[in-house]
């Protein structure tokens, strides 16, 4: 079967992973490199902090046709007009974002047990976060490393999309994408780039050559 997913490069962006630098600067070079989906993940603002910002990266979004998906907050996605959502297992679950947002676009769901995957949860995502991939700094408090071995294994016992996410960078995007990911999300590949178009442009290459 067809897997309706459209999206190549996704960019996972917070303020802190631009180090200082404009998060809205670094989105637009991203999508100028060839990003096509963006995920706002803001995990230590407020919610007024959280929806403004998400305000300012959706209008210029907006201007790119690109989709904003929120992280974690409904209420924030949902004031923001964002196309989406993603959640994992500490977060609200799909068939609870379906029921309270009707009109959501898109809803990730981060994979980190196979158990999941025989789970009901699953029939109300549109893709899934195989989370992570490899080890990364960027977010600690994860289950376990699926590595390329188990995204292939993941690969084999569902049709959903899967977005790999996870110490992903221009070394082995290739390798994730051989391995059955349709999509790779980066958080410091891009946003701590001294070039993120580039890094970006690098990326989306490899993907389509892989
Ligand atoms: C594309 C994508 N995949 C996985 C995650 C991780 O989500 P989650 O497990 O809910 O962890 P936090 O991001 O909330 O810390 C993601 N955000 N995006
Ligand atoms: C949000 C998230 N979910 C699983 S790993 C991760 C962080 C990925 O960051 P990086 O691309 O810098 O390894
Ligand atoms: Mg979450």
């Amino acid at each position: 079967m067809e897997r309706q997913f459209p999206y190549k490069l996704y960019l996972v962006i917070s303020e802190e992973a631009c180090y200082g630098r404009d998060m809205l600067w670094v989105a637009e070079q991203a999508v100028k490199g060839g990003v096509d989906l963006v995920q706002i993940r803001e995990k230590n603002k407020n919610y007024s902090d959280f929806l403004e910002s998400s305000l300012r990266l959706k209008e210029m979004l907006d201007s790119y046709s690109v989709p904003l998906i929120v992280n974690d907050n409904p209420v924030v996605a949902v004031n923001c007009n964002a196309h989406g959502i993603h959640v994992g297992n500490s977060d609200i679950p799909p068939s609870e974002i379906k029921k309270k947002w009707p009109g959501c676009n898109m809803i990730g769901y981060s994979v980190e047990y196979m158990e999941q995957l025989s789970g009901t949860e699953i029939e109300f995502s549109d893709y899934l976060g195989v989370s992570p991939v490899f080890s990364t700094p960027t977010k600690t408090d994860t289950v376990t490393e699926w590595g390329l071995k188990g995204v292939e294994q993941i690969r084999t016992l569902t049709d959903k999309p899967l977005v790999a996410i996870g110490g992903i960078n221009q070394f082995n995007a290739k390798q994730v994408i051989q391995a059955g990911a349709d999509c790779l999300a980066v958080v410091s590949a891009i946003c701590a780039a001294d070039n993120p178009a580039k890094a970006a442009e690098t990326l989306r290459n490899l993907i389509e050559t892989a």
